[in-house]
């Protein structure tokens, strides 16, 4: 493959990007190690005569040699030998040879070392070593990167008075020395990021990314929507109409989108709620107040078993108040399809309720205002919005409001939501006792059949999530089948329904009806429940394999259970012997309800790729920053970014393109 196609892949094309493409680590290879210092684990030079070598014969031939010097002797080890190279390692050669030390059998030893000439001078800082990818080698690299440090225009991009507020270092010279410390710069401080050269790359990193964040507000404040006031008839007659109050932070949050709502721009907020906080509420206070106002409201979600609980809820509360809404789902009748399509297109229909990839292709709407999405965020931060806006579309955009499950770290949120107003659930419905968590050995399984049998007994419900199987679906499905009829041989008297991804749309609604109908007694089940399903009655949820899932998943199905008042418990039936990690979580999960005290744990183990959802994406989210440990340079860029934009428009622009160019498909439409 050409080189620059390589370089293509590291996303290298300009000489800014070449620039700031950092080191991983770092290898000493400024001064020679005495052999008698070695010690596993080190990865050092050493320098010295070979004492002996021989080929040895097993079962693959290997090459043994000995290096010595004045401190001792050192094992060095080929598994493959190539002709010629015992020759080269002849006993009373000088050598340098450069590798990491282990125990071997025999001693200390390098395996395949690299070995170099003797007696030449050795370079003076520590050498690069930068992230790369296959066919790439180190030294193209190394080339390239200090041709770029001559071309790339490294000027400050931050004025001095930014730089002094902050106590920041200058760019070029951190740029500079990152590349190629000095022998006395200690290593630790580079590995760790925590040197001032790395405290500045790492400053201008989140500064840029706080920059890009604050132009797409500014971009969307500059879209116009049409502001929807409404007259409080239809939200008064919904809250009214409701079994219980609204929450003091469901109240709060409605007023936000309210008022968010009335303006001529585009809303684009995230409203953040634990488990059973109560979004869906919230979300149809938004929706009656679009309606209300003459919009109309587009609701979607990314599974269909989602899609149809919030049309069952929306049903329940609008449809008394002559607002019934419009369901759009693949296992549709045509003729059905057909109608509700005319209803959304000509403006009859005031509300649709989907999975997003439904109403996002058909659709057309008359007068679209108002687009909620729930859980969008697990589906890709970028995911584009691309609704068919009939009518009024040329000139208005629709306002947006998304709804997440997973509480987000702060952060988190700072870091790539600062483009988003932010709505915080921070209270759950009164009468909610916490979930009990218990966790149970595999071997005790009898124990938490038994227990399941008598939660049934009084009348409760349960959920008995199957075996995660990430690997194949097929696999997975096969689980849950052999779940289901294991648990109905060893409770025969209980009714069990079993639900999984991929029962056809009609059969899944049943089985969830049957379920809260209360028509069957053990819903077993895959993750396909995890977030959004609400049966207030189940008070027994029991993981099975609780190892293998994420910390934020096992949040998710837990909440699942204790939604009604009444107690409720959760079972983490587990495999031991337990990873370190699997103890943790199962730890976190035993400790603690508090979505957002988990989310921090999950951050701090996976990092926010995986709590975004974006694991499949691949997408480096922060190359240098660590959300855990830079939330003081975090808090700083952002106030910088603020300040760069009103004072120094210029030095901002400067700053993204050198760090951004074309770099901003996380951005949101
Ligand atoms: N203020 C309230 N008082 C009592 N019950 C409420 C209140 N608000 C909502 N509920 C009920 O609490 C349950 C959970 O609400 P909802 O399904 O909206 O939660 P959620 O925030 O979507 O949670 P999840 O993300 O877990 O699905 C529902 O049964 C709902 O009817």
């Amino acid at each position: 493959m050409p080189q620059a196609r390589l370089f293509e892949r590291l996303g290298l094309r300009t000489a800014a990007d070449f620039a700031t493409h950092l080191p991983l680590r770092y290898e000493d290879e400024t001064r020679i190690t005495p052999i008698g210092d070695a010690r596993p684990g080190v990865h050092a030079l050493f320098e010295g005569e070979i004492a002996d070598s021989e080929i040895r014969f097993g079962p693959r031939r290997t090459l043994q040699a000995t290096l010595t010097d004045d401190s001792g002797r050192l094992g060095l080890r080929w598994l493959h030998v190539y002709p010629g190279q015992q020759a080269r390692l002849h006993a009373g050669r000088r050598i340098r040879a450069r590798g990491e030390v282990r125990a071997g059998f025999h001693g200390l030893e390098i395996v395949h070392p690299l070995v170099t000439e003797p007696d030449k001078p050795l370079p003076d800082t520590l050498t690069p070593v930068y992230p790369t990818t296959q066919g790439l080698s180190q030294s193209a690299l190394r080339k390239a990167i200090a041709r770029s440090l001559d071309e790339a225009d490294l000027g400050d991009t931050l004025p001095s008075a930014v730089r002094e507020a902050y106590g920041l270092a200058d760019f070029e010279p951190s740029l500079r020395l990152l590349h190629n410390p000095g022998p006395d710069i200690s290593l630790d401080s580079l590995a760790r990021h925590s040197h001032p050269a790395w405290r500045r790359i790492k400053f201008d990193e989140l500064l840029a990314q706080q920059l890009a964040l604050a132009d797409a507000r500014a971009a969307r404040r500059a879209q116009s929507a049409r502001s929807l006031r409404g007259d409080g008839g239809l939200t008064g007659r919904l809250l009214a109409g409701l079994p219980f109050a609204p929450t003091g932070a469901q109240s709060r949050a409605a007023a936000q989108i309210g008022e968010d709502l009335a303006r001529t721009h585009p809303m684009h907020r995230l409203l953040q709620g634990d488990v059973g906080s109560g979004k869906t509420l919230v979300a149809a206070l938004a929706a009656a107040q679009a309606i209300e106002a003459g919009a109309q409201v587009a609701v979607m979600a990314p599974t269909e078993i989602l899609a149809e609980q919030l049309w069952r809820k929306l049903s329940d509360w609008l449809g008394p108040l002559g607002v019934a809404p419009v369901w759009l789902a693949g296992g549709l009748p045509a003729a059905e399809r057909r109608q509700a399509l005319r209803a959304m297109a000509s403006g009859e229909a005031r509300l649709a309720v989907g999975t997003q990839a439904l109403i996002q292709d058909k659709v057309e709407f008359e007068s679209l205002g108002l687009v909620i999405s729930d859980e969008q965020h697990r589906f890709g931060v970028g995911q584009r919005l691309a609704l068919n806006l009939k009518g009024d579309r040329a000139r208005f955009r629709p306002h947006q409001l998304s709804m997440s499950a997973t509480p987000i770290p702060r952060t988190l949120a700072m870091a790539f939501f600062a483009d988003m107003d932010v709505s915080v659930l921070d209270e759950l419905p009164p009468g909610r006792v916490p979930v009990r968590t218990r966790l149970f050995d595999d071997r005790r399984r009898d124990e938490v059949l038994a227990r399941v049998g008598e939660v049934v007994r009084a009348g409760r419900q349960a959920y008995w999530v199957c075996p995660l199987v990430e690997e194949s679906e097929a696999l997975q499905l096969q689980t849950a089948v052999d779940t289901h009829e294991l648990l109905c041989a060893a409770l025969p008297d209980l009714r069990i329904g079993l639900m999984h991804g991929r029962l056809p749309a009609r059969e899944k609604s049943a089985v969830m009806d049957a379920f809260r109908a209360g028509d069957t007694d053990l819903l077993v089940a895959t993750t396909v429940i995890e977030v959004g399903v609400d049966v207030p009655n189940a008070g027994l949820m029991v993981i099975e394999h609780a190892e293998r899932f994420g910390l934020a998943q096992l949040h998710q199905l837990r909440g699942r259970v204790g939604r009604g008042g009444g107690e409720a418990t959760c079972v983490l039936l587990y495999q031991p012997p337990l990873s370190a990690i699997a103890r943790e979580r199962l730890r976190a999960m035993y400790e603690t309800t508090d979505g957002f005290e988990i989310a921090r744990r999950d951050l701090a183990q996976r990092g926010p790729g995986e709590l975004l959802g974006l694991r499949q994406s691949g997408q480096a989210l922060l190359r240098f920053a660590d959300l855990d440990s830079d939330e003081d340079l975090l808090e700083q860029a952002r106030e910088a970014a603020a300040w760069l934009s009103a004072e120094f428009p210029e030095h901002a622009r400067a700053h993204r393109q050198r760090w951004m160019a074309g770099a901003d498909q996380y951005l949101r439409s």
